[in-house]
């Protein structure tokens, strides 16, 4: 199959090569250069703009989008579309927001896929976990390509209508969040507690047989292993999170709870916060109801 990949960074990249490795035929674009440069050399035909990929893939384009959420996938559509007919399928194997790709599923002239992807950059060994959402004949249709990105046929399977795909990674994500910090409390507590433990050694113990074993946990030996049992100079600090915030969104309206991926999501925000005004507050409150001393920077 001939497949344009638009996007080339860390997860396009490996969209590029598995694809190859089966035996697909690339055309690749990306904003950046040297990505479109590097994914020719790996064997990729190299486009220099959006029109340039489309009018290559000539009719019955199949198209990845692996750009970052938001405006980007907007941008790359809306440059797709003159070339875009109902022949034609776009994926969008970014972590885009569910609603986003009902209305793109809506609007845009191709058969639209929607596909949460899981894996990381580990996934270019591996391969991916991939949760599709759209039309059934796109995905029937698109099957080989994922059956190269994937791990295995295993590895992807069609969750339902358009906005499933992304709808189950965004619930993926928060339960990846909850897991975080449920194995974060576990190692705070063993390394502040009364044994002076070797924790990559715990985690290396449990990973082979426990309950509790996972990828996350093998990350987590790999961190210990890597920066040390106290994780040297890692700082306190949690990036990200919009996904586990449309997560915790979502709940609210179903009025599902989900208190483990909230307060996950909560200590990351809290990990950026320096000198919370709940707690000052706090501090001063002690005094107004009980005379406590105030203490002050
Ligand atoms: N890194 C990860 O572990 C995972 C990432 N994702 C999702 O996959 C998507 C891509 O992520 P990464 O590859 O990690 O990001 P990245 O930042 O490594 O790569 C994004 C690439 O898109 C290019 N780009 C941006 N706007 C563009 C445009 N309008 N047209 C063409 N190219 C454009 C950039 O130049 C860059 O090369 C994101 O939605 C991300 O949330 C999903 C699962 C895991
Ligand atoms: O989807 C992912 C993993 O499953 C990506 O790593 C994503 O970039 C995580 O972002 P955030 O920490 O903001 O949720």
């Amino acid at each position: 199959m001939q497949l344009g990949v638009i996007g080339l960074g860390r997860m396009g990249r490996i969209v590029v090569d598995r694809t190859l490795d089966a035996g697909h035929d690339i055309v690749a674009y990306d904003v950046a250069e040297g990505a479109v440069k590097s994914a020719a050399e790996a064997g990729a035909e190299p486009a220099d703009s959006v029109a340039d990929l489309a009018e290559t893939l000539g009719d019955e384009k199949r198209i990845w989008l692996m750009v970052p959420a938001g405006e980007p996938v907007d941008a790359a559509l809306e440059d797709l579309e003159p070339f875009l007919d109902g022949d034609d399928v776009v994926v969008d194997g970014g972590n885009s927001y569910f609603e986003d790709s009902v209305r793109r599923a809506e609007t845009t002239s191709a058969a639209y896929l929607d596909c949460g992807t899981s894996g990381g950059p580990a996934g270019a060994e591996l391969g991916f976990s991939l949760m599709v959402g759209g039309p059934q004949w796109a995905y029937d249709e698109l099957t080989p390509v994922f059956d190269a990105v994937a791990t295995s046929p295993d590895g992807h399977d069609r969750m339902g209508k358009a906005g499933s795909g992304h709808y189950v990674k965004m619930v993926h994500n928060g339960v990846e969040y909850a897991l975080m910090q449920t194995y974060g409390e576990g190692f705070e507590l063993l390394h502040e507690g009364r044994y002076d433990l070797d924790l990559e050694a715990v985690a290396r113990t449990w990973n082979n047989g426990a309950v509790i074993r996972s990828w996350l946990l093998e990350l987590c030996e790999e961190a210990f292993r890597e920066e040390g049992t106290d994780l040297g100079d890692v700082a306190d600090h949690v990036a990200g999170g919009s996904t586990g915030t449309w997560t915790v969104q979502e709940a609210l309206e179903q009025e599902v709870p989900v208190p483990l991926i909230y307060q996950a999501l909560g200590e990351r925000f809290d990990s950026r916060a320096e000198n919370r005004f709940s707690r000052r507050l706090a501090n001063r409150l002690r005094y107004g109801f009980g005379r406590h001393e105030v203490k002050r920077e």
